[in-house]
């Protein structure tokens, strides 16, 4: 029998399904990929903001990542929210001994504004879970925190790339730029070279769970056994097209619209054909 390419996300909850592992799940899907998932913190969140959070205990945890790695072998892993010293050093244990490829998405504040994450874990982020780290894929403001220095411009991004990678001990560095102005240019720095990967920026407010779709897409593509540069090719790609057609779900910051690579506008919006009655 052939082997199905697996990606695990471990990550928070969004039950409106626009972040965390939901948005991550409908990724691994649509980039042919068997989803796998384990609950770091349950959310009640939705497109307008952060409610309530709730950390899933450390042992619950490690019950999870016991129970996918005694049983499977997923080919790529992405890590989401890691709200707490204990979640990032139990997640950081099981990655270490397992050497599976990694995607690190540096979560720490959602596009509503709110918190994801304790200050001391940011620390951690840097120290503990980034040299583990095939890619790691900050945006502006988690790129600043993470090298400890403001970035303005792109050739500032382009240097913080490389300090992630250099002076910090990532695999590799995509620093987005979904935060600057002008066209969202991503720049990764891998294997010694830069690569930049830039789209039209589409003005829309629907931009829940960017960076987690973004990031997923990559795991999935990693899985698959993509190189790095095509992984992120790829999903740039598929990212832009969830951004430019969106559904115009909820009230506040919108998610993105997983189906778009696949679907055209008219197949996405059927009219409705079926009725019943007298
Ligand atoms: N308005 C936009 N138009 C086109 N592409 C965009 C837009 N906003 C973000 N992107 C792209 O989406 C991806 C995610 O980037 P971004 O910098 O928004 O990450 P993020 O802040 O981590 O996302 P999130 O909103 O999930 O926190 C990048 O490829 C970025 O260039
Ligand atoms: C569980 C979880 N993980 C990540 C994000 C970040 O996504 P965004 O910044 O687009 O709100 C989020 N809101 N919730």
């Amino acid at each position: 029998m052939k082997e199905v390419p697996m990606a695990l996300s471990i990550a928070g909850t969004d039950p409106t399904g626009g972040a965390g592992i939901h948005a991550d799940l409908k990724t691994f899907q649509e980039c042919d990929t068997y989803g796998m998932a384990v609950v770091t913190s349950v959310v009640s969140q939705n497109t307008e903001g952060v409610r309530d959070v709730w950390h899933v205990p450390v042992e619950l945890i490690k019950s999870q990542l016991n129970a996918v790695f005694e049983d499977t072998r997923p080919q790529a892993v992405k890590t989401g929210m890691l709200a707490t010293p204990e979640i990032i050093n139990s997640v950081a244990d099981r990655i270490e001994a397992e050497k599976v490829p990694l995607v690190v998405d540096p979560v720490m504040v959602a596009t509503s504004g709110d918190s994801l994450m304790e200050e001391e874990t940011e620390k951690l982020m840097r120290t503990r879970l980034l040299p583990l780290a095939t890619i790691i894929t900050p945006n502006k403001d988690e790129a600043e925190k993470l090298i400890g220095q403001s970035i303005s411009s792109l050739t500032e991004a382009k240097e913080a790339a490389r300090h992630l990678v250099e002076e910090l001990g990532a695999g590799s560095a995509l620093v987005k730029g979904g935060h600057f102005s002008g066209d969202a240019t991503d720049i990764l720095y891998a294997g010694n070279e830069f690569y930049y990967f830039s789209a039209p920026r589409t003005e829309t407010n629907h931009t829940h769970g960017t960076g987690c779709t973004l990031s997923a897409a990559i795991a999935a593509k990693l899985a698959r056994g993509y190189n790095i540069a095509d992984a992120v090719d790829e999903s740039k790609q598929f990212i832009t097209e969830a951004i430019s057609q969106p559904l115009g779900i909820g009230k506040g910051n919108g998610p993105v619209n997983h189906f778009a690579s696949r679907l055209t506008r008219d197949e996405l919006f059927v009219e409705r054909r079926m009725y019943h009655g007298k």
